[in-house]
């Protein structure tokens, strides 16, 4: 695991999007080898689709070639629902990029057969090989995309329910009124994530805390989904001086030590 420890919120935007960025470059996609890339949604991310932008209309990146796949949905909502995880990739990045229509993957909250939906999901990440880089942010306790505590790390894509905590924590989306938050979402699993080449997580501020431990000093365990990133062999950990503060000092300042060389022109 890679901890990259910033100062901001909009440093952790900057430095990600760099890095997704570099990936995609690096790779030279074309149709025949897209990049297969992994995203989120969520308060987190936000700052990197502002970059990602920024850096698509420097001409510093195309996504012409890329193709994605977003973590998960919540069941029941529209995809016009100002909420939908749908709505916000469009709102927050797919309308701002080159990226093609056919080239876009999200999970339908809406389908009439949840299971099947999920089934499909699983199936055409597997037509195309592995995700190369999946983007992903992480609960307040600890969950990674919608794999709320309890889920089993060798989870795939399915329905789960939504705990009271995660409900109160997104409710700020939705009026401050957890009446108004699904009950449910769909979500790809743990094991779903751990096949990816390479995870990027994205975290920020005192209430992933926590979590940030969990996910780099706990023991790995299912009441702490986020903890399974452990098991990977590819796992950059981007996050603000906010985030770490549940951290030992001596874990901090070894990666601090290691990134040094890294962390100029922030
Ligand atoms: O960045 P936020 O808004 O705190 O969201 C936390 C996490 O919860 C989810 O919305 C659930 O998947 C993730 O996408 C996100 O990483």
């Amino acid at each position: 695991m890679r901890l990259i420890p910033l100062n901001s919120p909009s440093q952790v935007g900057l430095w990600s999007a760099r890095y997704i960025a570099d990936k995609i470059n690096q790779f030279q996609p074309t149709q025949d080898r897209p990049f297969i890339l992994g995203l989120p949604t969520g308060g987190t991310p936000l700052a990197t689709y502002q970059q990602l932008i920024a850096l698509y209309q420097a001409g510093e990146v195309s996504f012409k070639y890329v193709v994605t796949f977003n973590m998960d949905e919540y069941v029941g909502l529209p995809h016009s629902h100002p909420e939908s995880y749908y709505n916000f990739m469009f709102n927050n990045f797919f309308n701002h990029v080159d990226i093609q229509q056919e080239n876009i993957n999200l999970l339908d909250g809406q389908a009439t057969d949840l299971d099947e939906e999920c089934h499909r999901y699983e199936q055409k990440i597997k037509t195309y090989g592995n995700i190369h880089l999946f983007i992903g942010g992480m609960g307040n306790d600890g969950h990674i995309a919608f794999n709320e505590p309890g889920s089993s790390l060798a989870s795939r894509t399915r329905t789960k329910t939504l705990t009271t905590n995660t409900r109160l924590a997104n409710s700020r989306f939705f009026d401050n009124d957890i009446n108004q938050v699904p009950k449910q979402a769909l979500t790809i699993g743990v094991a779903t994530l751990l096949d990816s080449e390479e995870i990027l997580t994205l975290v920020t501020g005192h209430a992933k805390a926590l979590a940030l431990h969990a996910a780099v000093e706990g023991p790995v365990n299912q009441q702490w989904t986020v903890s399974a990133l452990q098991l990977h062999p590819k796992v950059v950990v981007v996050c603000d001086a906010d985030a770490t503060i549940e951290l030992k000092v001596k874990t901090l300042n070894y990666f601090t030590e290691v990134e040094a060389d890294n962390l100029d022109n922030l």
